[in-house]
């Protein structure tokens, strides 16, 4: 692969796993070195790749993302990303997955948000990681070894309730979605409340989306997803962000010039402050303005 992208067809992935002689799942590990050069984190300056492959066969891409001048829970992980990923390109399962080091306990809860989540299998590139007895022959190991007892969506939630990957449509709506505003703001409207209906939302119920537009005028967007254990939720301007990092020809935040949220009026989670002071600090210059639905 010359150009690495952050999504990989089943036809590339297959091609490229025969040029190098190793079927599809060896070729994740190979991956992760390619990813991590991808990551942005000036703080820590430590790089992640996280490379996962979905039920349609594609091979997707994650990395992490840091913001100075923030606290460090604005940032996202390798494996958010991943994730994030998966949603924005509406794959509906994650199988297996290569990480550089060992998921941290707050990817290991955010990953839970998937269905069967303790039966994707991952391995971890780090030659440090010491090798576990519970791995299978291929050197995979199931998320359920390493975070047993889990707390997960099934304590919240009702048995088939759509989780993190699955179809779902929030049905929100804005009453005033086509006023005199110019077509660059309609159409940036429009992307966050499609964003927002994908949101996942179901432990607060204040589903949220985000849309960004470039100095090119190229869309991109993003919508927030919860964790049952609240705090390693993914908020929605991380998520348009993972979309521009992925599909934005590797600039700078700068080059965003527009921003848009669309969220619940009356909402108990609202995500328009901590949006605004994310959206300042990368590109101060960005317009952005708040939208609100039913
Ligand atoms: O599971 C993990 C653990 C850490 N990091 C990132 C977060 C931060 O950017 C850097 C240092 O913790 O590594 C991940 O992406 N995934
Ligand atoms: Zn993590």
């Amino acid at each position: 692969m010359d150009k690495p992208s952050f999504v990989i067809s089943p036809e590339e992935a297959e091609s490229a796993a025969n040029q190098l002689g190793v079927s599809v799942l060896q070729l994740l590990p190979s991956l992760v070195n390619p990813a991590k050069s991808f990551a942005r984190p000036p703080i820590s300056k430590f790089h992640v790749g996280a490379v996962g492959i979905g039920s349609s066969g594609r091979i997707f891409l994650g990395v992490n993302v840091e913001f100075p001048g923030l606290p460090l829970h604005h940032s996202i992980h390798a494996e958010q990303f991943l994730v994030t990923n998966l949603t924005l390109n509406g794959e509906r399962h994650l199988r297996n997955f290569a990480v550089s080091a060992a998921p941290c306990g707050h990817c290991r809860q955010f990953l839970q948000e998937i269905r069967d989540a303790s039966e994707i299998r991952l391995i971890i590139t780090d030659p440090n990681a010491t090798a576990d007895p519970d791995a299978d022959s291929d050197g995979f190991l199931r998320l359920g070894s390493i975070l047993p007892h889990r707390f997960g969506p099934e304590d919240l939630l009702e048995k088939d309730f759509p989780l993190i990957l699955e179809h779902h449509d929030n049905n929100l709506t804005i009453s005033d979605l086509d006023p005199i505003c110019n077509g660059n703001t309609v159409e940036l409207k429009r992307t966050a409340l499609a964003a927002a209906n994908r949101s996942y939302a179901p432990y607060s119920l204040c589903p949220s989306g985000v849309a960004l537009v470039d100095c090119d005028g190229k869309v991109y967007r993003g919508w927030y997803m919860e964790s049952a254990a609240y705090n390693p939720s993914l908020g929605p301007v991380q998520a348009a962000l993972v979309d521009y990092i992925a599909n934005g020809g590797g600039g700078g935040y700068e080059r965003i010039v527009g921003a848009v949220l669309v969220e619940k009026e009356d909402a108990v989670v609202r995500q328009e402050h901590t949006a605004r002071l994310l959206i300042q600090m990368i590109s101060p210059k960005c317009d952005f303005s708040v939208y609100h639905c039913h």
